[in-house]
């Protein structure tokens, strides 16, 4: 899979997202499906965006014991999404458990990612609210191993965070980076911030981007300038 930006899709009905498609003639952009559209439309609207020829990162962000992980997986294997994702926080046997039930009988499987700190959160409301008595950094390093050594693909992070996982879990390792704003942009509830273009200087693989795009005024031409910026010439 090569460097992308995917449009978080965080709309509560199949309207407000077919709405929004619209506004994209000649585009397929890469989408990312959430909980709220998730859970009001269900497994039917991954079929139904894939079948438009979408490729779908499916964040559902999954955090429970292993052996439940594991099953629900195992479901959302069937849906054929190219990228899903669990919480890191929820233990290398989880993850384990996760990647078995996302691998199908013969082997084949969309990429598997995990969450290591929320964007939306700082070191300081990590130490104060979540007992994490580290730095930001050595926590998402620390659950940046801990997703390799279970043999996951990559994890979520914000692009700040992206070079150092590179360095500690090697180049192929995939870093998805949320957080994304433009220069002039709101940052609304999310913390670890950076441009599209600072993500790519700082390594990201893939920009996730919401709000600049779905509330902009032309959204296509908000996505073109994601593009832009992040892929440089390569767009
Ligand atoms: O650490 C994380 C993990 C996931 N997200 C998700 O990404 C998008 C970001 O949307 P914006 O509107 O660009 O803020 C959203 O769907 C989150 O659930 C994240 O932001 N941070």
């Amino acid at each position: 899979m090569s460097k992308d930006v995917i449009i978080a899709c965080d709309f509560n009905s199949k309207a407000d997202l077919m709405a929004f498609l619209e506004n994209f003639k000649e585009e397929r952009p890469f989408l990312k499906i959430g909980m709220e559209l998730f859970y009001a439309e269900g497994p039917a609207i991954v079929k139904e965006i894939k079948a438009r020829g979408h490729k779908i990162f499916l964040d559902l962000k999954l955090h429970d014991i292993p052996n439940t992980v594991k099953k629900a997986m195992s479901v959302l294997s069937d849906l054929d999404v190219d990228l899903s994702n669990v919480h890191a926080s929820g233990t290398i046997a989880m993850m384990e458990g996760a990647l078995e039930g996302f691998t199908k009988k013969d082997g084949s499987r969309g990429l598997l990612i995990a969450v290591t700190q929320l964007t939306s959160t700082s070191e300081e409301r990590m130490q104060n609210d979540l007992l994490i008595h580290k730095s930001l950094e050595e926590t998402v390093m620390h659950y940046a191993k801990n997703t390799k050594i279970a043999g996951l693909d990559g994890v979520v992070c914000s692009p700040w965070e992206a070079k150092k996982v590179k360095e500690v879990c090697g180049e192929e390792f995939l870093t998805i980076t949320p957080g994304v704003r433009f220069a002039d942009g709101d940052a609304g509830d999310q913390v670890r911030i950076a441009t599209p273009a600072k993500a790519r200087e700082l390594g990201s693989d893939y920009i996730v981007v919401g709000r600049p795009i779905t509330q902009a005024k032309d959204p296509v031409a908000a996505y073109r300038r994601c593009l832009t910026e992040f892929l440089g010439g390569n767009a």
